[in-house]
């Protein structure tokens, strides 16, 4: 899977942009406020359709137009055209010169990871960034998964809808087995993908951190020992106070721990970043065993908040995985110390670029 020609148009600070970048590592530098990350960024919304710093799209629309164009050709078992425009009131996406309605279509034609400046909060942050890692992987190695998810979701927002209209308890049933079997089912998922992650994260992590020991252990989101229905029916009293359902996988944590603590007490913040970057990695190599093709891997000015030693780590993590990448920095003498020398170094400079 690589990204081989990528065209913008009024996006952030590119008026226009045609770039065909290598189909393995791609180095770009480039002073403060040059535009690496917005190219980063572009790519991840190819991906995606969101952004990873901004959940409003107008920001990432050029000051003075009034929606940005973005053109992806890809390069997977076939070649795709995927294209977006986004702004004022438009809303467009074309696959090979069709409308296309469902994002999801385009997220699994085109699967991306972003290792960005705030990736600590993958260790740091709150429990819904380790379950989004989580369910983006089953996404893409689980046809039965979104389905699920999807079902799930909904049933929970019509269980906390009767909970706050103060239905009596036996209308609550049906949507507690709805919420139940789903749950159950998404469960099910995640434990699965945990059980598959481990072996790669602790191998990734503790080569990462030169630790011995690091561990991966999901906690479902309701009582140990009971089941998803059992706990529900238990708690129905806390939920009717507090308007919506205190137990299920929308719960869910993913601990990570290091010697046997939770990271987040344990490691340093360089060290957090070097966890949520194993994490991440080992979510894409667990894609590329089971998909049989690489993740393409965005790393923003990663290099540069890591030593020496701990950035070669990472250089050492990356390589392993077969996927395109691409890493922005300031300097690019300090990236191509970090990469592999067959890599293409691109400089951008105020919204151009140059080889
Ligand atoms: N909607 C927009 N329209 C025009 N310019 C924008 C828009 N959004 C951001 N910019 C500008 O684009 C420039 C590039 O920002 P970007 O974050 O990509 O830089 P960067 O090279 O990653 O910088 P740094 O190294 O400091 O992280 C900045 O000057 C920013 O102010």
């Amino acid at each position: 899977m690589s990204l081989k020609r990528l065209r913008l148009r009024d996006f952030r600070c590119f008026e226009a942009l045609d770039w065909s970048p290598g189909h393995s590592w791609n180095l770009i530098s480039g002073e403060n406020a040059s535009g690496k990350t917005s190219l980063l960024e572009a790519i991840f919304f190819l991906g995606r359709g969101r952004s990873f710093r901004t959940a409003q799209v107008d920001r990432m629309v050029r000051s003075g137009a009034d929606c940005f164009d973005l053109v992806g050709d890809i390069q997977g078992q076939r070649a795709h055209r995927l294209g977006v425009r986004r702004g004022r009131g438009q809303g467009r996406w074309r696959l090979d010169g069709e409308d296309l309605r469902r994002m999801a279509e385009i997220a699994s034609l085109f699967p991306v990871l972003a290792v960005d400046t705030g990736a600590q909060v993958m260790i740091e942050g709150g429990p819904e960034n380790r379950r989004r890692f989580l369910d983006w992987g089953l996404f893409h190695v689980e046809p039965a998964f979104l389905p699920i998810w999807r079902r799930y979701r909904q049933a929970v927002a019509q269980r906390n809808g009767a909970l706050r209209t103060g239905v009596d308890d036996r209308s609550l049933s049906s949507w507690d087995q709805a919420v139940a079997e789903s749950g159950e089912a998404l469960d099910r998922y995640r434990r699965e993908q945990v059980g598959n992650l481990a072996g790669q994260f602790s191998v990734m992590a503790s080569a990462g951190l030169n630790v011995a020991e690091v561990g991966l252990d999901y906690q479902p989101g309701w009582r140990k020992g009971l089941s998803l229905a059992e706990a529900l029916m238990r708690n129905r009293e806390a939920d009717r106070r507090m308007g919506h359902t205190l137990s299920g996988p929308h719960r869910a944590e993913l601990v990570v721990s290091v010697e046997g603590r939770p990271a987040r007490e344990r490691v340093s913040r360089g060290q957090q970043k070097m966890l949520a970057a194993a994490l991440l990695l080992s979510g894409a190599a667990l894609f590329e065993t089971v998909r049989d093709r690489g993740v393409v891997v965005l790393l923003d000015d990663l290099p540069s908040e890591l030593d020496r030693d701990h950035a070669s780590r990472l250089g050492e993590l990356l390589g392993s995985l077969t996927g395109q990448i691409f890493v922005t920095g300031i300097e690019g003498s300090r990236l191509q110390a970090f990469a592999p020398a067959e890599s293409q170094l691109f400089h951008v400079e105020q919204g151009r670029l140059r080889q």
